[in-house]
């Protein structure tokens, strides 16, 4: 069990809220004109990621207050518990333990008295052997010609992961192999995939945690028809289907055997389960070799995150600065800004990692908490969100504290393209710091050969504030290890500061009661009979929809 400790209850907190008053009407722009030395003391390094917070509304007294903060709320006791097995997903009763999915180095970590990582080393060799089998043709289809589609049928965290790194990481794919994710359980998910791969040479993922999910189940047997329409032999299905999933029965009552199936553990969150069998697709369309590097990339930052002084941190800081924002500056939302088009589902992977693990309001005892918790996160890769919603960032009244993130080597170094998407990367922080004066955007104008009434009438409409925080997070190339790290980063922030909150990360009970309440619908859609056993708004728009069919 994590320690409950009201975070807003500590020292820390009441010096911080008393710290940001303080902090009001200042500039980051005398800061950096003030400390020649400003970058130097709020950069970071780890291995070929740089994380530059400097543009951030922070001095050192803020960021010694946020250190301040951590060890107040037992951080440090908390990272414990999580690597050592503790029981942290209370609600659950479960360990948490996704560091062990991709513990390289092999060091026990013992759950209800057993060490884990036999298991975790068995199920790796299954995946291994068997994604080598997926490459080289060995593993065959029905009619004997070899696989050349992977659809992968899951959603959530069964899904996201798989897609996010797979897309990430297309230079590493193997050219003969595509790769294809269902999700959605409407039919035109399916029915789009199936309609560009051929039976005799397609493989099919089942990945479901639970193996349980209706929209995956439904996926799942349509897919199986669909075989079945055509091989016309139950046999079939052992050659074309797959599963990975913690329940053997749910998986064998699907027709899928036990040989076919690849396991993980209850202690492995569906959002946090990209390192296990879940990632599957990831093996056999990069190799396992790179699905290996992903896993030792992680497995780094997880130790830097252990062993390294909060200070020096890369998790906590980028937790703390979180926090800073969320509950002193009332920021609402997080942005997060890939200039990596192969990047371009890294948001929505967070969207889910964060949201799904922070988007909580009650504390560990399981009273309503009196703070803000997670905060909304968004993004797309830039430069596309330049031409979208930037404006909203560098003139509306919402702040907006982002994340830029950008790779120094393209894999794609065509042309003048990559120094041109790094120069936007760097002017758009520079940007949301400096802002443009009133002055300066006269001066522009006047040089421009404006008349003092244009000036006059356009001025306060393009005059930008400025002072708007950003984390730059620039990395040598986007390889597996690096992106296995920048993942597993993410994750530890998003630990971080559910800790900070006094929260329960590693439920999702939130995601339940919509879930029955569509079991209880179902049944009703059937047949024209007037629905009458819900409130008027909803009875009304299941009678519509039953008059418009
Ligand atoms: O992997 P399965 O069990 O199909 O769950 C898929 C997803 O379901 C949702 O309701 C959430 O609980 C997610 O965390 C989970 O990843």
């Amino acid at each position: 069990m994590l320690p409950q400790i009201n975070p807003t209850k500590t020292n820390a907190w009441a010096a911080l809220r008393d710290h940001s008053r303080a902090m009001m009407g200042e500039r980051m722009i005398d800061w950096f004109q003030a400390d020649p030395d400003r970058f130097q003391k709020f950069s970071l390094h780890f291995e070929d990621i740089l994380l530059d917070f400097s543009k951030n509304l922070i001095t050192e007294k803020t960021h010694r207050l946020l250190l301040d903060l951590a060890e107040q709320c037992q951080l440090k006791e908390a990272i414990d518990k999580m690597f050592t097995g503790d029981k942290i997903n209370a609600t659950e009763g479960r360990a948490v333990l996704h560091v062990a999915l991709r513990n390289r180095s092999n060091t026990p970590v013992v759950v209800d008295g057993q060490d884990v990582m036999p298991e975790v080393n068995e199920v790796l060799a299954r995946i291994e052997q068997f994604t080598d089998k997926v490459i080289s043709g060995e593993w065959k289809g029905f009619t004997g010609r070899p696989i050349t589609d992977i659809v992968n049928i899951g959603i959530g965290g069964s899904d996201l992961g798989p897609v996010m790194v797979t897309e990430a990481l297309k230079p590493y794919k193997k050219p003969h192999l595509n790769v294809h994710f269902v999700s959605n359980v409407d039919g035109t998910h399916i029915a789009e995939a199936l309609k560009v791969v051929d039976p005799e040479t397609t493989l099919f993922i089942i990945a479901s945690k639970t193996f349980t999910t209706q929209e995956t189940m439904t996926n799942a047997h349509t897919a199986r028809e669909w075989l079945l329409n055509v091989a016309q032999d139950e046999s079939a299905v052992a050659k074309h289907f797959v599963a990975v999933s913690t329940n053997a029965e749910g998986v064998a009552k699907f027709g899928i055997s036990p040989d076919n199936m690849f396991g993980f553990w209850d202690w492995v969150g569906g959002r946090y389960s990209l390192w296990s069998a879940i990632g599957l697709p990831i093996a056999c369309v990069l190799g396992f070799e790179h699905f290996r590097e992903l896993l030792e990339g992680a497995h780094a930052m997880d130790n830097h995150f252990r062993e390294t002084s909060f200070e020096q941190n890369l998790p906590v800081t980028l937790a703390l600065l979180g926090i800073w924002y969320n509950n002193f500056y009332e920021a609402e939302t997080h942005a997060i800004l890939p200039y990596d088009q192969y990047m371009h589902r890294f948001p929505a992977y967070f969207q889910q990692g964060d949201m799904e693990s922070n988007g909580k309001s009650v504390d560990r005892a399981g009273h309503r908490v009196s703070y803000e918790t997670g905060p909304v996160i968004w993004g797309e890769p830039g430069t596309n969100g330049q031409h979208a919603f930037y404006q909203l960032i560098h003139q509306g009244t919402k702040l907006i504290p982002c994340d830029f993130m950008a790779p120094a080597q393209s894999h794609n170094p065509i042309g003048e393209h990559h120094p041109i998407l790094l120069s936007n990367f760097f002017a758009q922080t520079e940007a949301l710091m400096r802002g443009k004066s009133e002055d300066e955007v006269r001066e522009e104008m006047q040089k421009a050969g404006k008349s003092e009434e244009e000036i006059r009438e356009l001025l306060p409409f393009r005059v930008f504030s400025g002072n708007k925080p950003t984390n730059s997070i620039l990395f040598k190339m986007l390889t597996p290890r690096t992106l296995g790290s920048l993942v597993a980063m993410y994750e530890h922030k998003i630990f971080v500061q559910g800790v900070i909150w006094n929260i329960l990360s590693f439920d999702q009970w939130g995601v339940e009661l919509g879930k029955q309440l569509a079991k209880s619908i179902l049944p009703e859609l059937k047949g024209d009979a007037h629905v009458t056993s819900h409130d008027a708004s909803t009875n009304g728009l299941i009678n519509a929809y039953k008059a418009m069919r």
